[in-house]
Formats: C-alpha cells, sequence, structure tokens
C-alpha cells in the first residue's frame, strides 16, 4: 500500500473510499474487529477519534494487526495529541480546528494531516502555511455544500473532506463539488453496533458506500 505522506492525502483516501468512517471506539476489543469488518466491505480506512481512553491503543491495535487498512487519528485537539498519535502508529492526523500551535504539532509529526476550517479566513490561514487539504467541520451547521461551492470560485486551490452532520442523503451533494475529494461520517459504525459486535452489520454499511462511489 503507498503511503500517503508520498503525496496528497485526500487522493489516497478518496482512492480508497468516498466516505471515510470517523471511528469512536469505547472499548479496545472493537477496534481490530470494526476495522477488518470495513474493509470486507470495501472500506479500508479509519479515521479513529481520540474521544476515548483506549483511542491510542485502538490506533495501535489497527496500524499493527490490519495492515491493509489506512489509519487515521482524528479529533486532535491539543498539539501533544498529534506526536501521540504518530508514536501509536496513525498513517495521517485530522483535526476539527487549525491553530496555529496545531498546525505547528501536525507537520512536526511528518505525517499528512487534514485540518479543520470553516471559515473563508480559516481556509486562507491554512493556504498561507503551503497546505491546501483540509477538513471543513462542522461541514453541515457551517453551511454544507452551498458554501463549499461558493468558496470553490474564489478559493480553488483548497480541497476539502467535509465531516460533521455528513449523511448517507447529504453526501452525494458534497461529492459532486470540485473541491471536495471524499466526505467523512459516524455513519457506518454507529456505537450500539459496534458495542453489540455486529460486525456483519459495518460490513453491510460499508457495502453501501458504493452507491456513492464515482
Ligand atoms: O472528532 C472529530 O475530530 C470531529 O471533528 C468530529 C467528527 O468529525 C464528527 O463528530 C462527525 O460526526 P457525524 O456528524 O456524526 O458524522
Amino acid at each position: 500500500m503507498p503511503s500517503p505522506s508520498e503525496s496528497s492525502v485526500l487522493d489516497a483516501l478518496a482512492a480508497r473510499t468516498p466516505v471515510v468512517p470517523v471511528v469512536v471506539v469505547d472499548e479496545l476489543d472493537q477496534a481490530v474487529p470494526v476495522a477488518r469488518a470495513l474493509a470486507a466491505g470495501g472500506v479500508p480506512v479509519v479515521e479513529l477519534t481520540l474521544r476515548t481512553p483506549v483511542a491510542l491503543d485502538a490506533v495501535r491495535a489497527i496500524a499493527a494487526e490490519v495492515p491493509e487498512v489506512l489509519v487515521g487519528a482524528g479529533t486532535i485537539v491539543t498539539p501533544g495529541q498529534a506526536e501521540q498519535a504518530r508514536a501509536a502508529g496513525a498513517q495521517f492526523l485530522v483535526s476539527p480546528g487549525a491553530t496555529p500551535a496545531l498546525l505547528a504539532a501536525m507537520t512536526d509529526t511528518g505525517l499528512p494531516f487534514l485540518p479543520g476550517t470553516a471559515t473563508v479566513s480559516e481556509v486562507l490561514a491554512v493556504l498561507e502555511t503551503g497546505h491546501d487539504e483540509m477538513k471543513l467541520f462542522p461541514a453541515e451547521a457551517s453551511g454544507g455544500a452551498a458554501f463549499l461551492s461558493s468558496v470553490a470560485s474564489p478559493v480553488p486551490a483548497a480541497r476539502f473532506c467535509p465531516t460533521g452532520g455528513v449523511t448517507p442523503a447529504n453526501a452525494a451533494a458534497y461529492l459532486r463539488l470540485p473541491n471536495v475529494a471524499c466526505v467523512g461520517g459516524t455513519w457506518l459504525t454507529p456505537r450500539d453496533v459496534l458495542a453489540a459486535g455486529d460486525w456483519a452489520r459495518v460490513t453491510e454499511l460499508a457495502r453501501a458506500v458504493d452507491d456513492l462511489r464515482a
């Protein structure tokens, strides 16, 4: 599997899936099965959110045991988490925001990353750092596909993975935009489905992503 750090992380993600699964793992023993279940459904990507105490160990487990899956760490909200995620084996980083300290810490890891933006000035501030790939967060609440469509004309250099309120119902509208490579969402891995260990359901939800493939 080519390393996403060699080129564009958005292209690396989009080559694998139109929908990046944003995964919250409450129990460490969910990590490897959920990654395998997504891969079995044709979605060999996990954005593991650093929202639970087991999250870094979950990244470590997936990186070690499910090499066919591209595993990233999401919810990077403090600079220190960037290096922790790299050390755990994350192959890309995602943040809901883009403060100067977060941008510096994510850059220092040497990993590809998607900083979060929600306004034109934030998009421009990220571009000023020489970085043209980002997340739009919270996508629906900050203007959704209409916002990104409006941004595409004056700021065509910025490319996005919109996340936050993206659903099977609105994903296609984002994916049609020239400045959207892929979208992110939690719907492939509902928390109750993971708690129940219903890995077949995760695979089924992942397979349904085929309807969104270009
Ligand atoms: O954890 C992060 O890093 C975030 O930025 C938040 C997530 O992207 C959203 O929570 C997505 O959640 P849904 O709206 O359910 O798809």
